[in-house]
């Protein structure tokens, strides 16, 4: 799977990252959390193939990177089957549907964009992104802008939808308690020239309760590295 060693990239003359090495297994969520301006989506960038790294190299992953990102990018000349349908070939009407039924959107194939709500459309960009099945998917602070309660419903049906289909998923947030809930593991970057400070791997997800010491504890570690 996704294999980092040694990146290292400027823009203009600004070192922006600094010797990142990391890796992504096989059906693993690693989030990657770290100050503003860190270079978070710089490295999307080269994940992406967007940009190229000054050095180091980026293997494993070929050229089936599927994002979601902030904003949902669905065709708005499309409806949620379609848009979900356009990114794979031959088309497979019972994982579509079986993918739609998952992030919620049962009773809504035939519906245009426009005609959702911010989160339905979210609940879209997933299941399309899942329905693709790169590599890897990369998903660069996909819940922002929405509110608590919706956050936390589309956390939980991402976890859901990921277990049913356990995909490498490269989680970008600056949300800490994002992280906590979705990740197996938890990288945290430094203030810029963004480099690895620590790796975090948390409890089982069967066994993880975020009320418990042990998150709060971890909770605090992170704020203590991402502030310190
Ligand atoms: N095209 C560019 N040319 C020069 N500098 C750039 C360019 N794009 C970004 N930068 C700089 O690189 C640094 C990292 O930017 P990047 O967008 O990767 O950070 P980030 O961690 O994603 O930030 P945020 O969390 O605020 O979105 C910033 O200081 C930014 O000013």
């Amino acid at each position: 799977m996704l294999e980092m060693k040694g990146i290292s990239k400027r823009l203009g003359d600004l070192p922006v990252l600094s010797d990142i090495s990391f890796h992504v297994k096989e059906g693993e969520i690693v989030a990657i959390i770290g100050p503003s301006g860190c270079g978070k989506s710089t490295l999307i960038n080269l994940i992406s193939k967007l940009d190229i790294p000054d050095s180091g190299s980026i293997q494993g992953i070929g050229d089936s990177v599927a994002c979601v990102f902030q904003d949902d990018r669905l065709l708005p000349w499309r409806t949620v089957w379609e848009n979900i349908r356009l990114v794979r070939e031959p088309e497979d009407k019972g994982k579509i549907q079986e993918l739609i039924n998952a992030v919620g959107l049962n009773g809504f194939e035939s519906y245009y964009p426009k005609q959702l709500s911010g989160g339905m459309q979210k609940r879209c960009g997933i299941a399309r992104a899942f329905y693709y099945k790169g590599e890897l998917l990369l998903m660069d602070e996909p819940f922002q802008g929405l509110d608590y309660c919706l956050r936390h419903e589309m956390l939980l049906m991402l976890l859901k939808v990921w277990r049913a289909h356990r995909q490498s998923v490269l989680f970008v947030t600056h949300e800490i308690d994002e992280a906590l809930t979705v990740a197996g593991r938890i990288l945290i970057l430094s203030k810029r020239p963004g480099r690895i400070m620590k790796e975090i791997i948390l409890p089982d997800y069967d066994n993880r309760d975020m009320a418990s010491q042990e998150i709060t504890t971890l909770r605090q570690e992170i704020i203590t590295f991402i502030t310190g």
